[in-house]
């Protein structure tokens, strides 16, 4: 499991705590600066005035430390769709850039990687390979710069990156994020291709997230065609596995299905889900393609998507039809930071440290 950020070491919690601790801060200072941070709210909320409330050292170095919290991240680029979903172009502090959406009715769905190791045939977030890990700072820094904008009330890890190869930063995000940040833990949903570890070590966290797990087709040998780099485990294990999760948990599995027409769509796969999901706790999410360039493949007409998941319905499998959110913003994953980085406005590789992009903030 890749852990180690191939080009540079992104700003963590640990690291903030650490930084608050040094300054002073007590348990209940620090929740509070990361309560107040994850909810975009202001230094003054709350009953008591920072000023009787903090110690004069944390005092003092408020402004910096609130000044680094502001500088992890910013917005570059918004482009708002017709159904309400916003897709935000988030701007690291290298000039690393990754994707946020806001959801219609309270969802936030962000990034845990700039680029992705597992390299999904469909997918423009893996053509470029993993360029480096987002931080645990920076992922609540996407849900602060989110939450600035309207209400968030769900988080999910379904932006560009897989969370299983960045897992000690998603879960350090989770747990924040499940605390002070006030998410329902059920409201967090670890979204990944599978990886043998990440289901034991998901149970041993402090904040259990929901889980959505990307299975795609039943078929070993397409699993690995459409899933170049994702871990080896058949379709059973990857159920099974899952399944113990949503068992331990009490919450159900959201299995998702990207439907890709001639490839996925048969009745062949039909036959493969009804003896793969029969019986499990969990759901099927079946969302069309939404189209990359370059790709072989193509959406499958809305009938033919209908039908499908009608027919799962009558044979037991509760499935749901979703278009994703944004599509005529070019909903895909992955693509709005492609086309900036086509017009050359954002580098493909890191930035030396320290050298940030022009920051245009665009129509909000
Ligand atoms: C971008 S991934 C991020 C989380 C994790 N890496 C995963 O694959 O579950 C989230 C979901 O988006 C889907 N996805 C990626 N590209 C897509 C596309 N062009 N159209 C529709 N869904 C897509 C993936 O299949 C996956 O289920
Ligand atoms: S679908 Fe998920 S795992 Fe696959 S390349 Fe995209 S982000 Fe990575």
């Amino acid at each position: 499991m890749a852990q180690d950020s191939p080009t540079s070491a992104p700003v963590t919690l640990h690291e903030l705590r650490t930084r608050l601790r040094e300054a002073g801060a007590g348990p209940l200072h620090e929740h509070r600066i990361l309560r107040l941070w994850s909810n975009a709210l202001p230094r003054e909320s709350g009953r008591r005035l920072p000023s009787t409330f903090f110690p004069a050292s944390l005092l003092a170095a408020m402004p910096d430390i609130e000044a680094q919290l502001a500088s992890l991240a910013s917005i570059h680029t918004v482009e708002k769709a017709e159904d309400g979903s916003e897709r935000l172009l988030i701007a690291l502090n290298d000039g690393q850039t990754v994707e946020s959406v806001l959801l219609p009715r309270g969802g936030l769905c962000v990034s845990s990687q700039v680029g992705c190791a597992v390299g999904c045939r469909f997918c423009m977030t893996g053509r470029d390979g993993l360029l480096r890990q987002v931080g645990s700072a920076e992922i609540v820094a996407q849900v602060a710069l989110a939450r600035a904008r309207r209400s968030v009330r769900k988080i999910v890890f379904m932006g560009m990156g897989e969370p299983a190869h960045n897992l000690d930063n998603v879960i350090e995000a989770i747990e924040l994020l499940g605390t002070a940040g006030g998410i329902g833990h059920k409201n967090l949903v670890f979204s990944t291709v599978g990886d043998p570890r990440v289901f034991d070590r998901l149970l041993q966290a402090s904040v259990r997230p929901a889980l959505a797990v990307s299975l795609h087709t039943t078929k070993i040998d397409l699993r690995a065609e459409l899933l170049p780099r994702a871990a080896r485990l058949t379709p059973e294990q990857l159920v099974d596995a899952a399944e113990r999760y949503a068992r331990t948990t009490g919450y159900p599995i959201q299995y998702q299905w990207t439907l890709l027409d001639g490839v996925n769509d048969g009745n062949d796969e039909i036959e493969g889900l009804v003896s793969l999901l029969s019986g499990k706790y969990g759901v099927l999410n079946l969302i069309p393609f939404n189209v990359v360039a370059d790709t072989p493949y193509g959406r499958p007409s809305w009938e033919r998507c209908r039908q499908m998941a009608a027919q799962l319905h009558r044979r037991g499998i509760l499935t749901k039809l979703r278009n994703s959110a944004g599509q005529d913003v070019e909903g895909g994953c992955g693509q709005l930071r492609a086309r900036a980085t086509q017009a050359g406005e954002l580098p493909l590789r890191r930035a030396a440290r320290g050298r940030a992009i022009s920051i245009a903030t665009a129509a909000s």
